[in-house]
């Protein structure tokens, strides 16, 4: 017999206490042994439209909804004895009669409240089909007959409603589809067109269709059942969306890559992967790499949720960041670790060789940005070099005589830190990515890199070159519109080149549908990178909704910081716990005025609070971004710098895409703050 559970009674199992949580693992383990129930008192619901549902005594006050047919039993439900009843009288399960795959379907009689609620501030561009629309009381799918709904998985008995669905009343609706059905309405809302219908599955079993496998999962075996129960909150460690295991499972015959907006799961598919890479091949060695440290213990924790140390799969899983794995390489080659010339010091480096050869009318930042960027990044050792280097992501034009001008500047700096011993971390990725590039036999099998568009150029070499470069060794993901520390360069010109193999994830997780759209305001719609690879940004959904973002403009800092504290407060008053509250700002200096408005708060210790360049990979229920005041954002000192209308449209857009870091940091709720006059993007999330 089939043991299966969904993702409904995961939810619900999310809901209970401790000590209840426990009983319930204790029954559904004892289900397993013994799908017949014995001890568990099964009783059918016979108040349930559907015969095959029966309810199991956890305890007391705790009951364990299940489906039994001839040759399955599915964990359905969780909760106390009332609602647990209440939940199976109103559902069947069954598979649908044109998709084929199996639904928990909420029985339409029964369903008292689809009335439209308070109406929303609706998130939908202009509806495709919505000509002449004026108000959210049109109906978006009337144009849609029954055949074109139960082609995206409509249970017939919702059929009606979702053809007079409005603006208004759609969110309330889908609440009761299955995910799949309002999945496609939503796309549907917002691009006019449905999905690409799911493959039929190739055996003819209804929980083997992907619309079903992704809530109702197959467990093979206990271990399988501790997984799912060990970290039932981590929904994404059983149910991947489709689209997502597709990149999982896929074999690719050269680097491939996964794009997508914030919150899309990259991170997991890039988790996922490493993890089935690690698991088809007992041998094999894997990287799972991503930006910083913090990132990566992240990236490990989560890889132990889906490959408990047991099964020796996690021992072949290295996760570090893109440094400690260089750091690591480093020594194994050299013995030592590298001596890095940090910042403090190139800047040093750089006025004493700009003084010696009296060079005038280049700024401090400006050099050292030219050795990061241009010099360093790429290795350059020749005024040759320099001379015909395309300055990639340095928009302003440096003519020969400029660059032969500059290039004493920066031999000497190279030269300085040779006699110092020292090196930098460009020099460790390339010269790693040579020695490695040389070798036949690699330090692992497959390298699997998160937060890829901020990779440089070195860096990029080096992963290229830490596997074989045949199938499936390197996989990188990542989202051009979160690049700020990185200036864009031709992956395919280093050897990388995943045209062809690069795909894009569309439906959101972390960021509720309003707070999501406000901040894809900030970002051109599709973003094109050096390689002519197109990231079409239109037609993300979220599969949420909450308050739409605020943003407040301020007379004072003390009136910012009121506001803040108010709204914080709030949030706390509501459950939101203090550890699930971040606040950013633009730079380290105005950490500061964000730790102030909160400092008499309960909790203010355990809330973030950081500069939005450490944003990256992280997420929060309840977001502030903080002092986004004119001058700040875009930093006034990053303006002056740019050399050209160029370079200065190059320092707009990276600013732009730190605030759209920050601002999808947030699950439900945001709010964005600034000194009048604010900063000109606030704009952007009201219009
Ligand atoms: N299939 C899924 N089911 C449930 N939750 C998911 C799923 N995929 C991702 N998530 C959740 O969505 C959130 C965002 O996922 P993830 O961090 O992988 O996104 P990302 O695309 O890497 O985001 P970013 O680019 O902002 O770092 C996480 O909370 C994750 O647990």
């Amino acid at each position: 017999m089939n043991f299966l559970i969904a993702d409904t009674f995961t939810a619900s199992f999310n809901r209970l206490s401790g000590p209840d949580q426990k009983a319930v693992k204790a029954s559904v383990f004892d289900l397993q042994m013994d799908p017949g129930g014995n001890g568990l008192q099964l009783h059918r619901i016979d108040a349930s439209k559907d015969p095959n549902f029966w309810s199991a005594r956890v305890n007391r006050d705790i009951r364990l909804i299940v489906h039994k047919t001839g040759d399955s039993l599915l964990v359905a439900y969780v909760g106390r004895h009332d609602d647990a009843y209440a939940w199976a009288e109103r559902r069947r399960i069954e598979a649908h009669p044109r998709t084929g795959a199996v639904q928990i379907v909420e029985v339409r009689e029964r369903v008292e409240d689809v009335a439209p609620p308070a109406t929303f501030d609706l998130v939908f561009p202009a509806p495709a089909e919505a000509k002449g629309k004026e108000t959210g009381s049109t109906a978006l799918f009337s144009s849609l007959d029954d055949d074109s709904l139960l082609s995206i998985g409509v249970p017939a008995d919702w059929l009606a409603d979702v053809r007079t669905a409005t603006e208004d009343g759609f969110f309330a609706l889908t609440a009761h589809l299955p995910a799949e059905a309002s999945e496609a309405l939503l796309e549907y809302a917002a691009n006019g067109r449905f999905p690409a219908p799911a493959p039929p599955p190739t055996v003819a079993d209804p929980f083997a269709h992907p619309d079903a496998s992704r809530r109702i999962r197959l467990i093979a075996d206990q271990k399988e059942l501790e997984q799912a129960l060990a970290y039932p909150w981590e929904k994404w460690g059983v149910f991947l969306h489709p689209s997502q295991r597709a990149l999982v499972e896929r074999s690719f015959s050269g680097p491939a890559r996964v794009a997508g907006s914030a919150g899309t799961g990259k991170t997991i598919v890039a988790i996922h992967r490493a993890v089935r890479l690690a698991r088809d091949n007992a041998h094999a060695k894997v990287l799972l790499a991503s930006f910083s440290d913090p990132l990566a213990a992240e990236l490990s924790k989560k890889a132990h949720v889906l490959a408990p140390e047991t099964g020796g799969v996690v021992r072949r899983i290295t996760t570090a960041s893109f440094r400690s794995i260089a750091e690591q390489m480093f020594q194994l080659e050299h013995g030592v670790r590298p001596r890095i010339a940090g910042d403090a010091v190139l800047r040093d480096r750089l006025r004493g060789a700009t003084a010696s050869a009296g060079l005038k009318g280049f700024s401090e930042r400006f050099l050292l940005s030219e050795w990061t960027h241009v010099v360093d990044a790429w290795g350059l050792t020749s005024l040759d070099a320099y001379s015909t280097v395309q300055r990639m992501g340095r928009k302003s034009r440096l003519g020969p005589n400029q660059r032969a001008r500059l290039w004493p500047v920066f031999q000497a700096v190279r030269e300085a830190l040779t006699a110092e011993r020292a090196t930098t971390w460009a020099s460790v990725f390339a010269g790693l990515a040579d020695a490695l590039s040389e070798r036949q036999k690699k330090p692992f099998d497959h390298v699997v890199v998160d937060e890829a568009q901020d990779l440089a150029p070195a860096e990029l070499r080096f992963f290229a070159a830490l596997a074989p470069a045949g199938a499936d060794g390197l996989f990188l993901s990542g989202d051009l519109g979160q690049r700020i520390f990185q200036h864009p360069f031709s992956w395919a010109s280093l050897g990388v080149d995943v045209r062809g193999r690069s795909h894009t994830l569309k439906v959101c997780y972390r960021t509720s549908q309003q707070i999501r759209r406000a901040a894809d305001r900030l970002l051109p719609t599709v973003l094109r990178d050096t390689d002519g690879l197109e990231d079409e940004r239109r037609g993300i959904v979220s599969v949420f909704e909450g308050p739409p973002p605020e943003v407040k403009s301020l007379d004072t800092v003390a009136a910012e910081a009121a506001a803040v504290r108010d709204t914080v407060e709030a949030w706390l008053r509501d459950g939101i716990a203090p550890h699930e509250i971040g606040l950013f700002v633009r730079t380290r200096q105005f950490v500061a005025r964000a730790r102030a408005a909160i400092a008499d708060l309960p909790g203010a210790a355990e809330m973030t609070a950081a500069p939005m360049s450490l944003a990256k990979g992280l997420e929060f229920r309840a977001v502030v971004v903080m002092a986004c005041d004119e001058g700040v954002l875009p930093l006034d000192e990053r303006v002056a710098d740019a050399a050209d209308e160029a370079e200065l449209d190059d320092i707009y857009e990276t600013e732009r895409r730190l605030l759209y870091v920050a601002c999808t940091r947030a699950r439900e709720h945001l709010l964005l703050t600034g000194v009048a006059p604010t900063s000109e993007y606030l704009a952007d999330f009201t219009t």
